[in-house]
C-alpha cells in the first residue's frame, strides 16, 4: 500500500496499515490476486482492499503454524511471557493509532475504541503472567513403588475465527492464552475488520514473536473455516460469533475431534426489581444496552421491569437515551456510532416493525437516524411480549425492548425461556433474592447491580446454545492446554 493511502487515514505510524495476509512471516496476496474492500461503516468510504484468500492459502498458513510450533512450545513460559509483554507494550504505545483504525473500520466511538485497546492489551498481560503458572499435579499413588504426575502441554495449532464487533479484544482474548500456552495460530478475522488484526500482527513482528506463530488469512469464510476444521493438524478451534456459524464449526470439527471454544450469541435478560436503586439500574441499562450501539453478545437484549417501578424506570431511561449522541465515531462527543452494515440496520428495522405490529409501544427512536447510511436511532420499546421476534432473537442494535413483570417466579421463567445463556443482569437490594436469582438464572455470567461485567481476570462464556468453554481468567489458559498423566514405576 502506498504511503499516501496510509497517510490519508491520519495514523501517526503509517506502517500499521497493511492490506495483505501474513503466512510464515511473509505478507502476501491471495493466490488469485483477488481482493475485497474494507469500508468505513460511518461514511461508506473504502479504507483498503485486502486479499480474498481461500483453502489453499489456509493450508499453507496451517503448515506455517505447524512448522513454528516445535520452536515456540519449546521456549520457557518466561521467555514467551517476555515476548508477549513486549507485544502488549507496543500495543499500548500505539493505542491512539490502533483506536483510530478500529473506529474507522468498525464505527464505534474513539473513546470506546481506546477502551477496547486497553481491554485487549489486558488479555496479553494476564496470560503472559498466567503462562508461568501452568502447573501440573503430583497425585498420591494408590499402589507402592509408583508415582503419578500430570503435566500441562500446549494443544498445538489453533484456528481462531473472530467477529467484527471487537476487532482487537476478541483477537487478544484468543491469541493471548494460545501463545502463552505454547500454541501457534492461524487467525481469520472478520471480513469487515481485518485492519485491526493486521496492525496487531505488525506489532507482534516488532515485538520479536517468531514468524509462523501468528498467521492471518482473510477471505472466503466458508473455505477458510472448512480448511481449518478439516485439517488434522489444527487441534483446536476458538470461535466468537453467531450461534449459526458456531454450530457449523462444531459439526465440521467432529470428524477430527477437535477441542472447541465457542463464544456464541446471547439474549441477555436485564431485570429491574421493585426494590432496585433507580440511578444505578438506569446507568447499568445504558451501559449494557447501548455500548457499541448495542452490538455485543452480552448486551441487554430483553429488559424486564417490575410493575411497581416500570413507569419511573422507563421515564428515566428515556431521559438518558435522549442524551445519546449519534454520529461518526471520530467526532468529539459522539457515543453512538453506526451499525456495522446495511444488513444489520435492516434486521433491527424488521425486529422493531414486528414488535410494533404485535402491540409494542414506541417510547423513543424507532427508525433510521437522519444521518442515513448505517445509523439507527437509539430506541426504547415497551409492552414487549414473548410472541415478538425481538424477545427471542439477538437484536445487535440500539433498541431497549422492555417487558413488564410481577414477581421473582415469573421473571425467572421468562428470563430462562431462551436457547441462549450467556450474560444476565439484575437489580435488587434484597440479599436473599440476590442469591436466589443469581443461582436461578441459566447463564454463564451474572451482573448483580451492575451492567458491565467483562474483565480479563474473570471467566467469560456461556451455557446452553451460547457456547462452550471460558475465555479470560485462569480457566482461559487451560482451554489451550492438554493435561498429560504420567504414571511411573519407581521400584
Ligand atoms: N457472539 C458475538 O460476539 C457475536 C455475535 N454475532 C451475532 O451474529 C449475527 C451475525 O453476525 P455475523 O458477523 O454474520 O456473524 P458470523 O458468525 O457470521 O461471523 C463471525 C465470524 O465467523 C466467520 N464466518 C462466517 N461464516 C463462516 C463459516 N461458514 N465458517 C467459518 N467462519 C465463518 C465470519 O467471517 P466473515 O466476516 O468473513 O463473514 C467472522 O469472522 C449478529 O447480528 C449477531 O447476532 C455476531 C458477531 C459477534
Ligand atoms: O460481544 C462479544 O463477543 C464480546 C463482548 C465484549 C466483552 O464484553 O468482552
Amino acid at each position: 500500500m502506498g504511503a499516501e493511502t496510509q497517510n490519508k487515514l491520519g495514523l501517526c505510524d503509517t506502517d500499521l496499515l497493511r492490506d495483505r495476509g501474513v503466512i510464515a512471516g511473509v505478507w502476501q496476496e491471495a493466490d488469485s490476486g483477488e481482493r475485497f474492500a474494507v469500508t468505513n461503516p460511518a461514511t461508506g468510504a473504502v479504507l483498503a482492499h485486502v486479499p480474498m484468500m481461500g483453502a489453499a492459502e489456509t493450508a499453507r498458513a496451517i503448515d506455517a503454524a505447524s512448522a513454528a510450533l516445535p520452536g515456540w512450545r519449546a521456549r520457557t513460559a518466561q521467555d514467551r511471557a517476555t515476548l508477549l509483554l513486549r507485544w502488549r507494550d507496543l500495543m499500548l504505545d500505539a493505542a491512539d493509532d490502533l483506536a483510530l483504525l478500529l473506529t474507522l473500520e468498525q464505527g464505534k466511538s474513539l473513546a470506546e475504541s481506546r477502551g477496547e485497546i486497553t481491554y485487549g492489551a489486558s488479555f496479553i498481560t494476564w496470560f503472559a503472567e498466567e503462562a508461568r503458572r501452568a502447573y501440573g499435579d503430583v497425585i498420591p499413588s494408590p499402589k507402592p513403588g509408583s508415582r503419578l504426575i500430570t503435566i500441562k502441554q500446549p494443544v498445538g495449532v489453533v484456528g481462531a475465527i473472530t467477529p467484527w464487533n471487537f476487532p482487537n479484544a476478541m483477537i487478544t482474548r484468543k491469541l493471548g492464552p494460545a501463545l502463552a500456552a505454547g500454541c501457534t495460530v492461524v487467525l481469520k478475522p472478520a471480513e469487515a475488520t481485518p485492519l485491526s488484526a493486521f496492525a496487531l500482527a505488525v506489532l507482534a513482528e516488532r515485538a520479536g514473536i517468531p514468524a509462523g506463530v501468528i498467521n492471518i488469512v482473510t477471505g472466503d469464510p466458508v473455505e477458510i473455516g472448512g480448511a481449518l476444521t478439516a485439517s488434522p493438524i489444527v487441534r483446536k478451534i476458538s470461535f466468537t460469533g453467531s450461534t449459526r456459524v458456531g454450530r457449523l464449526l462444531m459439526a465440521q470439527s467432529a470428524p477430527t475431534v477437535k477441542r472447541l471454544s465457542l463464544e456464541l450469541g446471547g439474549n441477555a435478560p436485564f431485570i429491574v426489581f421493585n426494590d432496585a436503586e433507580m440511578g444505578p439500574a438506569v446507568a447499568g441499562a445504558m451501559a449494557s444496552k447501548y455500548r457499541n450501539s448495542g452490538q455485543t453478545c452480552v448486551c441487554a437484549n430483553r429488559l424486564f421491569v417490575e410493575d411497581g417501578i416500570h413507569d419511573a424506570f422507563v421515564a428515566e431511561l428515556r431521559a438518558a437515551v435522549d442524551k445519546l449522541r449519534v454520529g461518526h465515531g471520530v467526532e468529539a462527543g459522539v457515543n453512538q456510532g453506526p451499525l456495522i452494515n446495511r444488513a444489520a440496520v435492516e434486521k433491527v428495522e424488521e425486529l422493531v416493525a414486528d414488535a410494533l405490529a404485535k402491540g409494542a409501544t414506541l417510547v423513543t427512536g424507532g427508525k433510521r437516524h437522519a444521518l442515513g447510511g448505517c445509523f439507527y436511532e437509539p430506541t426504547i420499546l415497551t409492552g414487549v411480549t414473548g410472541d415478538m421476534r425481538i424477545a427471542h432473537e439477538e437484536i445487535f442494535g440500539p433498541v431497549a425492548a422492555i417487558q413488564r413483570f410481577q414477581g421473582e417466579e415469573e421473571v425467572l421463567r421468562l428470563a430462562n425461556d431462551t436457547e441462549f445463556g450467556l450474560a444476565a443482569y439484575f437489580y435488587s437490594r434484597d440479599l436473599g433474592r440476590i442469591w436466589r436469582v443469581a443461582e436461578g438464572l441459566e447463564s454463564g455470567m451474572v451482573g448483580v447491580n451492575e451492567g458491565l461485567i467483562s474483565t480479563e481476570v474473570a471467566p467469560f462464556g456461556g451455557v446452553k446454545q451460547s457456547g462452550l468453554g471460558r475465555e479470560g481468567s485462569s480457566i482461559g489458559l487451560d482451554e489451550y492446554l492438554e493435561v498429560k498423566y504420567i504414571s511411573m514405576a519407581v521400584g
